[in-house]
Formats: structure tokens, sequence, C-alpha cells
């Protein structure tokens, strides 16, 4: 069985944003301990969110504003809304190796050649961007006549996407059912801090200068008749827009959808969002569908996350209320357990049991839960968890500049956290082990070792292992490393080991054997991810096919044993008897 490792994909980042991989819970305590009350009825009466499926209501609160709710019981890996973004952007660094209308990768693209700063892959792609692109590439040829260097040539993302809204708005008009659920998308700005509050005024200067308007009556054809219009417009955008992922979750883009940034968050989400790639042979525009994680009962209200969830409390609450204004209460906030697997440590009497780990608010020294021994070497711990928060920071910001050194400092204290008894689940481990796993995967090259093939499959087992302990069966982080194992495990060995396989991962018909488990496990998961309906997505269609091929090899290698046991010569003993 061969495969390359060019198909396998890196770069992801480890911090999700509130997009694609969504997860969350069924009935959390904060919906159970309120009132929630469906939406006035003019929300469609007004012509607002008539899109939304008929299994679907909109339910208000005090605390949580909107959000929408279930009518009917529903499967996990059952597609709940299935939309286009109201408008998408692709981010700068892949304007030029992805189309700009259908988002996919191709090879050659078609450059237009009057801003010479988009890509399509055809004349039919670029037909149907041209209503969105018609306004952007005057605006983006005059933007890189004007600025001072190449690498600004081009705005930022949140910019671009900016302009793709007002333009829209402009056409379509600030009365237009569009521009209405824009203009009601949860606004912030309030509450913003002064910081926020000079960034969000920055990008109003940007974003002005970017569509060419040289004065405020310019503006009001776009429905903007004060700076703080403009200003509510880019809070709005920073509360409910969406990360684009490729179908391996690397994120490409930005994109706005009013009817899925009506659904509230929860750290445990009962949902996914997702850009699943048609199962059609081309995509002709990326879909956005919210997918159910869990198995959801009526009268449940739709959750996805907006982080990243394999991280330990405080950091999820830190960043919710940064971004998002508000507490989380969901039943992972609230919870008491003592033995959350993202803050764990290993038995320091190796009995087999957990501990938390130490922190510098401990009044009293943890204990192992199971054999209750004290954890006493609490100091080199936090050391240690203190140096590897450092070197993921670091890492973080290298992975692009200098992979070879943010791998060699992922490497390291991946070692040193692992020695100190730290669980692969917990933070910083699994984000330094998600991060190694995608830097060893863009290392590997045509001249491929068996030593560097077997620690790229270790690593990533490591955030397969992690990421089982902290998210739930069918979560897209979940299920794309799955598949990422699987498929090292059946890119051909340079030098499979001879004899018996003691050590992991194991070689010859062994490894062949594990990986067949690995997709099976991971095609399942897939399902639930991007949607049974969608085949499990590109992904999935891709794990199916490989499937049908190491099923076609283990049969001829099964086949090979038979013929061989068959050929040997029959025991002497048995002759005689
Ligand atoms: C994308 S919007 C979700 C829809 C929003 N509730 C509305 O009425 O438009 C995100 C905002 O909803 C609120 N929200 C979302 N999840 C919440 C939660 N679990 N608890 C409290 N507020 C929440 C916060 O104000 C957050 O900034």
């Amino acid at each position: 069985m061969s495969a390359s490792f060019s198909q396998l994909r890196a770069a992801r980042q480890t911090k999700e944003t509130k997009s694609l991989v969504n997860s969350q819970s069924e009935n959390s305590k904060a919906t159970t301990n309120e009132t929630f009350q469906s939406a006035p009825s003019d929300f469609n009466a007004n012509g607002l969110y008539s899109s939304l499926p008929a299994s679907i209501e909109i339910k208000t609160s005090e605390t949580h504003g909107r959000g929408l709710w279930l009518k009917e019981p529903l499967k996990a890996g059952t597609v709940l809304i299935n939309t286009k973004p109201r408008v998408a952007v692709l981010s700068n660094r892949y304007l030029d190796s992805h189309c700009s209308a259908c988002f996919e990768p191709a090879s050659p693209l078609k450059r237009c050649t009057q801003c010479q700063t988009v890509y399509y892959c055809d004349a039919a792609c670029q037909t149907r961007d041209w209503p969105s692109h018609k306004n952007e590439c005057g605006a983006l040829q005059k933007w890189a006549e004007a600025v001072p260097a190449l690498d600004v040539s081009v705005p930022n993302d949140g910019v671009r996407c900016l302009a793709r809204v007002l333009w829209k708005k402009q056409k379509q008009g600030p009365e237009s059912q569009g521009s209405r659920e824009i203009d009601s998308m949860q606004n912030h700005r309030p509450h913003a801090s002064s910081s926020v509050i000079e960034l969000q005024t920055h990008l109003a200067h940007s974003l002005v200068r970017y569509i060419g308007a040289t004065s405020p009556p310019e503006l009001e054809a776009y429905g903007i008749s004060s700076a703080a219009d403009l200003v509510n417009l880019i809070s709005r955008f920073t509360t409910n827009s969406f990360t684009v992922t490729d179908p391996t979750l690397t994120p490409i883009g930005v994109a706005i959808s009013p009817i899925i940034a009506l659904i509230n968050h929860s750290c445990d989400p009962n949902a996914v969002v997702v850009f699943p790639h048609a199962a059609s042979t081309k995509a002709k525009e990326p879909s956005m569908q919210v997918i159910a994680l869990k198995d959801i009962t009526p009268g449940s209200e739709i959750l996805t996350s907006y982080i990243d969830t394999t991280v330990p409390r405080s950091l999820r609450q830190k960043s919710l209320v940064e971004t998002y204004h508000f507490t989380c209460h969901c039943d992972l906030c609230t919870s008491e357990s003592a033995t959350d697997p993202r803050t764990s440590m290993a038995c320091p009497k190796s009995c087999g049991g957990v501990c938390p780990i130490p922190t510098d608010e401990d009044t009293d020294l943890p204990r192992c839960l199971k054999c209750k021994a004290a954890v006493s070497s609490t100091d080199a711990i936090l050391d240690a968890v203190r140096l590897g928060k450092e070197a993921l920071e670091k890492a973080t910001s290298l992975q692009l500049q200098d992979p070879p050194k943010a791998r060699r400092l992922t490497t390291k204290l991946i070692e040193i956290l692992h020695s100190a008894g730290i669980q692969p689940s917990s933070h910083p481990l699994l984000a330094l082990s998600r991060l190694q796993h995608t830097l060893l995967i863009s290392s590997l090259s045509g001249n491929l070792t068996q030593e560097a093939l077997d620690e790229t499959i270790r690593a990533i087992n490591c955030s397969v292992i992690g990421c089982a302990a902290v998210l739930h069966e069918g979560h897209p982080v979940r299920a794309i490393a799955l598949t990422e194992l699987a498929k090292a495990l059946i890119v051909d060995e340079p030098e499979p080991r001879q004899g018996p396989s003691i050590t992991y991962p194991p070689s010859g018909p062994a490894r062949l054997k594990l990986a067949y488990d690995t997709l099976l496990r991971a095609r399942h998961e897939l399902l639930i991810a991007f949607g049974r309906e969608n085949e499990g997505g590109k992904v999935g269609r891709d794990v199916r096919d490989t499937l049908v091929a190491v099923e076609r090899e283990l049969g001829v290698w099964k086949q090979g044993i038979r013929n061989t046991i068959e050929d040997q010569p029959v025991p002497l003993k048995a002759r005689t008897s």
C-alpha cells in the first residue's frame, strides 16, 4: 500500500476559532436554570431568518440573548443547517494557491488580470465570483497603488470581509433582509475595552480607505450614517464571524452567516460548524453546515463551541470574556470534578491512578485520586508546566517562520512534560503534541527514513490519545487526528523491521492491520463530524476509498499466507498416522 505525506496536511493552528470545530452539550445548566422564550413572531414576519429549517426555532433569554432550539429529535451526524455564508473571503496567505470562488486549491490557477490579486480555477468560478469581486477588484488595485510596502499590498482578511459586507449592503439596500440580518447580529461595542476600541477604530479607517469613501455622505449608501455605525459593524464582525477551514481543518478564510451566528456557546457542545465540501466531484462554493455531534432531544438548545475546548477552564473563560463578553456556565465549566483530563498527571507512586496537576494557588498538596499518595515534587512540576506554556507560545509563533526550530522546541518540552508525569490530554502537553504532529507531517520528505516515519506516527498517536480524552466522539479535530494517524500508518515503510513487533508502531503486516483498524475508527468519526449525508465530507470519502484499497491488500496478504501454508510439505508425523 503506498501513500504519500504530501496528502497529509500541516499548519493547522492549535487554537480553534468560533467556527469549524464547534462542539457542544445537550442541556447545559445555564439553560435549565433560566426561562427561554420563543422569539417574537416578527422575526419571521419581518422576513428575517426565513431560511431557518422548520425543525429549528429561535428562543431568547436575558442571559444568552437569542439562540437556536431543536423541535425534533436528531441523531449524531445529522446536518441541522446547510447554508451558504452571507460573505466569505480567502485569507491573504491562500490567495495565490486557492480559488477565490470555490476555495479549493488548484494548479494552475488563473489570475484576475485586473487586480492581479485573486485567482480562480476557471472562467466558471470567476463568473460566479464576479458579483462579489466587482467592487473589490478596483479597490484592490487602488489599495496596492497607495501602500508603501509589498507585504501590505492587500488589506487584511477582516477588512476584505467587511468590505464585501458593505458592497452587498449597498447593492441590496440597507432595508433588505440580508442587511437587516447583519444589523441584528449581537453587538458588544458598549462593553469593549479601550484597547479593543482603538483596534476597531484602526480597522474602521482601513475599511473606509479600502472601499474608497472620501466623505461621510458617501458612506450613507452603505447604510452607515455615523462613525458609531461603522464601529458597530466591526464589533458585530468580531463577535459573529467564522473561520473557514479546508477539509483537514486548516483555517483558510473568514465567513459571516447571520443564521449560524444565532447559535450560543457551550464548552461541551452538541453540534459543530463545518465546511464539509460537497459530495459532488467539484465543490462550487464553500457551504457551511451545522452538524449534530450528539443525539439531540427535542426542546434542547443547539450549542457549538466558539473556542478550543481542549484547554483548561481558566483559559476557556479568559478567551470567552475577552472576545465574546460572557462567562460560560456550561456543565463542563461548573462541574466540580477533580479529574479534568485537561489538568491531570500520573500518580507519583505509579499506582495507575491520576492526580490534579499542582497550581500556584494550591494550599494543600494534590493527591492521587486512587491511592491518595501526595504529589511532593510540586516545584519541579510547576516549572515543567511553566516551561511548556512558554515553549508552546514560542513554537506557535515560529511554526511558519522557522519550522525546524519550532519542532525542536516542541520535542524537547514534550519529553520534559512526559517525564514529569503530565497526561497526554493535559495542557500544555496536548497543545504541544498537536503542534508537533503538524510540524512533523509537513517536514517529511521523499527521502523518508523509518525512524522519521515512526517518530511521526508516535507523535500523531499522542495527540489522538489526548484528543480522545477531552473531545466528544465525532468531534472534527478528533476525527481528523485519527485520519492522519491512519494515513501515516499506511505509508510504505522504508525499512520494515523483521520479527515480532513489540514496540509502537508495529512493522510489516501488523502495521497494515493497525492502519486498517484506525481507518475504520476514523471513518466512523468522520461520518459524525462532517455529516452522514456528506459521507463524512471530502476526507470521509477519501478514507472510504483508502479502506477499500487496504482491504484488497489485506485480502492479498491473507491469501498469500494461506497459499504459503498450503504449499508447506505435510509434516512427516501426519503422513504416517
Ligand atoms: C454569536 S452570538 C450568539 C447569538 C446571540 N445570543 C444573539 O442574540 O445574537 C454570541 C453572543 O451570544 C452570547 N452568548 C453566547 N453563548 C453564551 C453563553 N453560553 N452564555 C451567555 N451568553 C452567551 C454572548 O453575548 C456572545 O457574545
